[in-house]
């Protein structure tokens, strides 16, 4: 198996308790000025523990090994994989606030392909953590392309950053997009357009 990016994945040094997740989080009420021992407060920070165990699942899931498994029997199909539309949750790592919008994940398949709900496996993997879209968008792509050594690799993400939406700028409907191409994506217009086109973007 080819080397991996996954040296980007940090993991924290000491991973607080659970009881001091709970603390810092009421900590946090009573700094926005409310009562952490009201009634309606008094599970909240149980909640939002448990809340950031889902918004931060993808710490917890390997995006190599979820490629890993892929099947050979496609009668030489080496054409554009395409999965579009893919659900994008994540958060901005300078706010922590989420980041909603849809990634298209493609490649270019050499012998072997991968089970479709794999691409979203790995979006959901680097989606679910602290993030810039610049890396998120390109760590997908990277590990696909070293995991499953395809002839090409696109990822485009298209999302709505609620740091500009909520707060900051207030930017209603101001949507950021990324897109990192390898391989054959990158280097044939062909290629590119065949994309662009199944996009709907030609
Ligand atoms: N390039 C990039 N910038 C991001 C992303 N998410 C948030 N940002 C931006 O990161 C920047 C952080 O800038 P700072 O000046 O440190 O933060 P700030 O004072 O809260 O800035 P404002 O949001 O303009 O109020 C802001 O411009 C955000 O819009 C991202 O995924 N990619
Ligand atoms: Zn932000």
């Amino acid at each position: 198996m080819p080397a991996t990016p996954l040296a980007e994945t940090p993991m924290p040094v000491a991973r607080p308790s659970r009881a001091e997740a709970e603390a810092a989080v009421r900590t946090l009420l009573a700094w926005a000025g409310d009562d952490p021992s009201r009634e309606g407060l008094l599970d909240t920070p149980a909640r939002v523990a448990k809340a950031y165990e889902e918004f931060f699942a993808g710490y917890r899931i390997d995006p190599v090994s979820v490629l890993e498994r892929t099947f050979a029997e496609t009668e030489g199909y080496d054409e554009i994989v395409l999965l579009k539309d893919i659900r994008l949750e994540s958060y901005c790592e300078h706010h922590m606030v989420p980041i909603i919008g849809v990634a298209h994940v493609a490649y270019l398949p050499e012998h072997r392909v991968v089970g479709i709900s794999k691409l979203a496996r790995v979006v959901e993997a680097y989606a679910k953590r602290l993030q810039i879209q610049e890396k998120l968008t390109a760590q997908i792509a990277n590990t696909i392309e070293a995991v499953l050594r395809p002839r090409g690799v696109a990822v485009i993400i298209e999302s709505e950053h609620q740091c500009m939406t909520t707060r900051g700028v207030h930017q209603h409907g101001a949507s950021m997009v990324t897109s990192r191409m390898l391989g054959a994506f990158r280097d044939d217009p062909n290629t590119r357009r065949e994309l662009l086109a199944l996009l709907g973007k030609g």
